[in-house]
């Protein structure tokens, strides 16, 4: 199975000093192409520092990140900054998104930079990807004028805009309720059952339980990974109960 990615012994420390510190301790991990997986773990253990590493997000201090077989810790910040802008897509907790715009010209935004020539073949795909999650009618928004969870499915929109090769996903249901939540992961698992690969950090097992592979993190380090069969729709009790198993077992 070809890697995505590859963080080999990857270090990331902040502070200076005596006050210096490994927030990322040595850390290898390799993502699969099409692969879906959770990252868990404790508050502060360094998931998101993780996913920011793995994404070229944030430079690191040692090791190396590879992605798509590129040493993306090697190369200069502006294929770099190609490489993030048409292959991977960013989805956070609260999407950031301009308060004097419509959804739909949210969604198109980056995609029109140095492209407007393309304007209506952007502009379709923004409404064939609203459509498919389920916010087609809500174009014309503000985005104050929208919940949460219509507002996360514009932020999914817009990181798919690129056809990207990887989705990093943030706690993207950290602030949905449980019903939205679950609505939001089903539009990932249609993402990556069309074989976009996505690593998402979570706090949630019910999240975490729809994915095939879950890593777990403390201080710095992956400590512990657990492998669920690729969700068919089928034991979603029995996958959480799994992953909240695994959290007990090493104290999250
Ligand atoms: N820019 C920074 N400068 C200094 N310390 C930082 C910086 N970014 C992160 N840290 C520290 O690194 C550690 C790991 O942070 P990180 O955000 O990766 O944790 P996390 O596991 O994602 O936590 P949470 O679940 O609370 O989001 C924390 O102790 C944090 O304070």
């Amino acid at each position: 199975m070809k890697k995505i990615i590859i963080g080999d012994h990857i270090v990331k420390s902040f502070g200076e000093g005596d006050e210096k510190r490994n927030v990322l301790d040595e850390v290898s991990v390799e993502i699969n192409e099409g692969e879906f997986v959770a990252v868990m773990g404790p508050s502060g253990s360094g998931k998101s520092t993780l996913m920011f590493a793995l994404s070229g997000t944030d430079d690191v201090n040692s090791g190396k990140v590879v992605f798509d077989s590129r040493e993306i810790s090697a190369v200069g910040e502006n294929e770099l900054a190609d490489i993030r802008r048409t292959k991977m897509g960013f989805v956070f907790q609260q999407p950031t998104m301009l308060k004097n715009l419509n959804i739909l010209d949210n969604i198109i935004l980056p995609s029109m930079r140095g492209n407007r020539k393309n304007a209506v073949k952007i502009t379709e795909k923004a409404r064939a990807l609203m459509k498919r999650t389920g916010i087609a009618e809500l174009e014309k928004r503000n985005i104050t004028q929208v919940s949460g969870g219509q507002l996360q499915r514009a932020g999914i929109c817009r990181a798919l805009m690129n056809s990207p090769q990887i989705i990093f996903g943030d706690e993207p249901t950290g602030a949905l309720n449980s019903k939205s939540a679950q609505e939001i992961m089903d539009i990932f698992f249609e993402i990556n059952a069309d074989g976009t690969a996505v690593m998402l950090v979570t706090h949630d097992a019910k999240v975490a339980a729809r994915t095939e592979r879950i890593m777990f993190m403390r201080d710095g380090k992956i400590v512990s990974e657990l492998k669920l069969p690729k969700f068919d729709g089928t034991d979603m009790d029995g996958r959480v109960e799994k992953v909240t198993v695994k959290m007990w077992e090493i104290g999250i």
